[in-house]
Order: C-alpha cells, then sequence, then structure tokens
C-alpha cells in the first residue's frame, strides 16, 4: 500500500508533492517502480486524493505503471488512509504499508521485511538516532540516543495484526504518526529492520535537494567495469519519400509535399532512437521486435514503439544519459520543428530535455538524401543506471 493521499503542504509546492520532478521522473513513480518490479509483491494499492485520480492516471499511464496499480481514495489523515486502503487487502497477505514520498527504498530492505513480519507479526525500517535529541519538559532532558531509533517506511505487517491495530484505534479515537506504533499500543511485538539515512521522506523543499543527491550518488557508485552501470548504443534508417504520405519526424507532422513511407507511419527519428536503444541494450534492432509483416504495425505510431522499446531499458533498471540525434534531410527544412522534437523526446524517454540533442543536416544536394528521394537519421544514446 503506497500513500499518497496527502496534499504535501509543506513542500510548498502548489500541487501534491507526489507529482514532483525528481530527477528523471516524478516521485511517486520512482516510488511505485521499487514495489511493482519486486517479484514478490503481488499487489500495488495506492491510495488517493480523488481530486488528484485524473493526474495520478495520466502519470501513471505515462510510465507505464497504470496497468500494474489499483487505486483507493484515502482519508483526512495519513492513518485514515491506511485503514481505508486496508479493506481492499486480503485476509492472508503480509501488507507493506510505505509513504509515496520516499522513493529510495532498498530491494533487500523489503525482502527482510517481508521475513521478520511473517515470523513476528509486524516489521519496520528505521535507523539509528544520530543527533543528541533533547525532551522539552518542566526541564530539559537528555534522553539516551543508544537506546532511540527514527522510524521510516515500509512497515510490514500479516493482514491480522495491523487490521486489527486500526479497528482498535478507530475506535479509541487514537492517532499514531506511523503504523506500528498501533501494533505497539496493543502491547504486541515490533521487530526493527535497519534501513538506510537514504531512505528519506521528501518533507520539505530542501529533500528534492538532498534526493537528487542521493540519485547523483546511486548513478555514480553502480560498480564500475562490469559494463552495467551504463550502455552506448547507436541507430540508423532511412526512409523514401513520396507522395501521398505525411511527413512525420520525431513525432511532429511537418508540412512537405513529400512524406515518408513505411509499414508504420515512419517517422524515421523515433526509429533510430529506438534502435540506438535496442541496441545500447543487445536487444536487437525494432525489425525484431515490430516486425514490417505484422499487420498489427501497420500504420502504427512510433511514439508508443519508442515507448515499449523505453519500457524495455527501464525493466533493466536504465534511464536515459544523453541522447544525441542527426536528421539527414535536404528538405523539408528542420529548424523550425526541433525544439518541439527534442522535447517530445525527453517526454516519450521521460526524461529532461536538456539530456537530448537534435540536429539537423543536409548532404549538399548529393546522393539520395540530397536529391531529396528520402531521409535518414542518426542516434547515438547512453543508457545509464544506479
Ligand atoms: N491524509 C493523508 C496524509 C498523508 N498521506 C501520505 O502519507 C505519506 C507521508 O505523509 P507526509 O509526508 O506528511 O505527506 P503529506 O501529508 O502530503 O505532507 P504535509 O503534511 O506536508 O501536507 C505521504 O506519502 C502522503 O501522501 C496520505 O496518504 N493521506
Ligand atoms: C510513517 C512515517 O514515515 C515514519 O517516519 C512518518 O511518521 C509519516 O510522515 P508524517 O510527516 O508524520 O505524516
Amino acid at each position: 500500500m503506497v500513500l499518497a493521499a496527502g496534499a504535501g503542504k509543506r513542500m510548498r509546492a502548489g500541487k501534491n508533492k507526489q507529482f514532483l520532478q525528481v530527477g528523471n521522473k516524478p516521485l511517486l513513480v520512482h516510488t511505485l517502480e521499487n514495489f511493482i518490479n519486486d517479484r514478490a509483491c503481488t499487489n500495488v494499492l495506492v491510495v488517493i486524493n480523488e481530486a488528484d485520480e485524473h493526474l495520478m492516471r495520466e502519470m501513471l499511464l505515462e510510465h507505464s505503471l497504470l496497468e500494474h496499480v489499483q487505486f483507493v481514495y484515502g482519508g483526512a489523515e495519513r492513518q485514515h488512509s491506511v485503514y481505508e486502503g486496508l479493506k481492499r487487502c486480503s485476509d492472508d497477505s503480509i501488507v507493506f504499508i510505505h509513504d509515496g514520498a520516499r522513493p529510495f527504498v532498498k530491494e533487500d530492505r523489503i525482502e527482510e521485511l517481508a521475513l521478520r513480519a511473517s515470523e513476528s507479526g509486524a516489521a519496520l525500517l528505521a535507523v539509528k538516532v544520530t543527533d543528541t535529541i533533547k525532551q522539552q519538559g518542566q526541564s530539559l532532558k537528555t534522553l539516551d540516543r543508544s537506546t532511540l531509533w527514527a522510524a521510516q517506511t515500509p512497515q510490514a505487517f500479516r493482514h491480522e495484526v495491523i487490521s486489527r491495530a486500526h479497528e482498535w484505534a478507530r475506535t479509541t479515537n487514537y492517532l499514531g504518526t506511523d503504523d506500528a506504533s498501533l501494533v505497539e499500543a496493543l502491547g504486541e511485538p515490533v521487530e526493527i529492520v535497519e534501513g538506510s539515512y537514504d531512505n528519506i521522506k521528501l518533507t520539505t523543499p530542501e529533500d528534492v535537494e538532498k534526493a537528487m543527491a542521493i540519485l547523483q550518488k546511486r548513478r555514480g557508485s553502480v560498480k564500475k567495469g562490469d559494463g552495467s552501470h551504463m550502455r552506448i548504443g547507436q541507430g540508423f534508417d532511412v526512409h523514401q519519400l513520396v507522395e501521398g504520405r505525411p511527413c512525420i519526424m520525431g513525432g511532429v507532422e511537418i508540412p512537405h509535399d513529400k512524406g515518408l513511407l513505411g509499414h508504420s507511419d515512419a517517422d524515421v527519428l523515433l526509429h533510430t532512437v529506438a534502435d540506438a536503444i535496442l541496441g545500447a541494450l543487445g536487444e536487437g534492432d525494432i525489425g525484431k521486435h515490430f516486425p514490417d509483416t505484422d499487420p498489427e504495425y501497420k500504420d502504427a505510431d512510433s511514439i508508443e514503439l519508442l515507448k515499449h522499446v523505453y519500457s524495455l531499458a527501464k525493466e533493466q533498471k536504465y534511464a536515459i544519459g544523453n541522447l544525441d540525434c542527426t536528421i539527414i534531410a535536404e528538405a523539408p527544412k528542420m529548424g523550425p520543428h526541433i525544439e518541439e522534437m527534442r522535447n517530445n523526446l525527453a517526454r516519450i524517454l521521460e526524461t529532461e530535455p536538456s539530456q537530448i540533442n537534435v540536429k539537423a543536416t543536409t548532404t549538399e544536394k548529393l546522393g539520395f538524401p540530397g536529391r531529396q528521394e528520402g531521409i535518414a537519421a542518426q542516434a547515438v544514446v547512453l543508457l545509464t543506471r544506479g
């Protein structure tokens, strides 16, 4: 259960912080991917505000996650949101309750929590407190920090245990700041699984900068030299120019007296980029994935084809490092459309336009592009993961 029904007031972003862009994707997308990609996780429930539903659906669709989640409407307080979510969890499950605003939970912690929760009924991630903690009373007291832990999420429970704790809290009007505290209040065991200081909750604007630094660190900390932290690929494609076809380039329909011939919409730029990404992944080429003999791809929208190719990269946890493309065409003029193509590519590939470069050249009237018989495009892409 991923909680995303808060207002994000302390973030002061003018919208629910779950939509905030953190590096190459929105906060909630980072968080959900940790669970959707986890093999042991069978159902992902997202607790949302009804008012956010439309935008939430659009965002998850754009990142190919919509089909992997179910929505439930939350309540006024975090605890009420959890209560609503619990009604939708099955009786025999281990329920993970996690803040949508914590994007950096690690796979091995999820495994450890599942194990400990199935043994003891309840387990949470927490880190040892590193500051000296003062308690304000009549006089100031210093607590023994060797016994203090800062609670994080996920918190994992046998469904029966957490449902009972929430029912009790509801009838007694007990409001806790996390879910483990409700089980503690019943006097039942809760185990701590040591987490990581990087598993931060993005609460204030400063946390976005911390999150960016953690993302950078993760990208840089993947073992170098094994060829898995970055992959490079190149693509090249040509389509013939003929009368009676639209000229679609980088998702932009460019007014011209001729258009590109092909089984799909023949967007030579997007095909080239798709080939470059497939090359980087060692996954062959677009002909292998979308055969031009398959009627399913007749007049296919190349944006959808490229999205599919990018989803293969995401499955392997790669994102775009940068992409550089060249269109080779005598006509039409590409200049007025380059920015739109760049923005389209950034959107499809879930990155920033600054990571993408699109340029165009003629061949000085030489060869098939020069004679305006066709248009070629080439691309080089760097995929990174971490
Ligand atoms: N009624 C609520 C309140 C919070 N949350 C979720 O609980 C998590 C942790 O809460 P917090 O960081 O406090 O988020 P917000 O409530 O959104 O932030 P704020 O308190 O600043 O408004 C967030 O992922 C938030 O979306 C929720 O699902 N339902
Ligand atoms: C549950 C929690 O993440 C534990 O640290 C946290 O208490 C929830 O956030 P909030 O700011 O207290 O709502």
